[in-house]
């Protein structure tokens, strides 16, 4: 479904190259959930600019359905790290911009806006605006915005960050359940290791930059999981642990140079 193929991307930065992301090989199936997790500027939020097209690699290709991303994919939603609410629209004009878009008529643009509005658990803000919301709203509000437009693939750039550790498990839950119940393909950028074995049917580990894939590891877990009793199975601990050890040796160095 989306391949990238010997990737790699370099930027030029005051007359020199630097290498964000090195020899990607990676092939992510249609209806799966991989997780990615690295060190901080290893190249995952690159490698999700490529997915959407808003980047092009500087070798190698990258392909979506077999046909090669060339320009802006319009089959996947992208929540990336910043928001780009529209200031002056209120919640739900924002969440409704896709489907305006879309030519929705009005009941049926506030009916399915609604329902996602709640589903991100901020029911009652419909009329505030960006700035009178807190950060962690906020993302919700992005979330909401990308999942009412149904996207085919989803590609999240740590998209709960910013949440407190309940809110997290419950839009965690949310995002399982809209996953299974849809089919979608995900790709989700975490910096949480804990968080990335919860929900990844596989979990691709990052070296620090130039990012290369250091490690892809299936997570044997049934599709449907409990993720608020997950971390006491076998599996998870075991899973967690063979990751660690392969992400421990990325900042080793970095924490050795504070
Ligand atoms: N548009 C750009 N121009 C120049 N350099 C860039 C650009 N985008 C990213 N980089 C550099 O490429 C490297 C990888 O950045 P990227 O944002 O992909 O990392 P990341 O793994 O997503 O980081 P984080 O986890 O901190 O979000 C970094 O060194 C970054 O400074």
């Amino acid at each position: 479904m989306i391949e990238f193929t010997n990737v790699s991307k370099y930027f030029e930065r005051d007359g020199k190259r630097v290498l964000a992301a090195k020899d990607i090989n990676l092939k992510i199936n249609q209806g799966e959930f991989l997780t990615v997790i690295g060190p901080s500027g290893c190249g995952k939020s690159t490698v999700l600019n490529m997915c959407a097209g808003l980047m092009k690699p500087s070798f190698g290709e990258v392909k979506y359905k077999k046909q090669l991303v060339n320009g802006i994919n319009t089959s996947v939603g992208y929540m990336t790290q910043k928001d780009n609410l529209l200031p002056w629209r209120t919640v739900r004009g924002n969440v409704e911009i896709g489907l305006e878009i879309r030519g929705i008529g009005k009941k049926e643009r506030e009916r399915e806006s609604a329902s996602f509005i709640e589903m991100v658990g901020l029911k009652g803000f419909e009329n505030h605006y960006p700035q009178e919301l807190s950060g962690g709203m906020r993302r919700r509000v992005s979330l909401a915005k990308m999942l009412v437009y149904n996207p085919e693939t989803l590609l999240l750039d740590e998209p709960f960050g910013a949440l407190d550790a309940q809110l997290r498990l419950i839009l965690q839950d949310k995002l399982l359940q809209i996953w299974q119940e849809t089919g979608k393909t995900i790709i989700f950028v975490t910096h949480d290791l804990d968080e990335a074995v919860l929900l990844g049917e596989r979990v691709a580990v990052f070296s620090k930059r130039p990012g290369t894939i250091k490690k892809v590891e299936e997570v044997k877990l049934p599709k449907k999981r409990d993720v608020y009793n997950l971390r006491m199975t076998d599996e998870f601990r075991k899973v967690h642990a063979n990751l660690w050890q392969s992400l421990r040796e990325e900042f080793v160095e970095e924490v050795n140079a504070v």
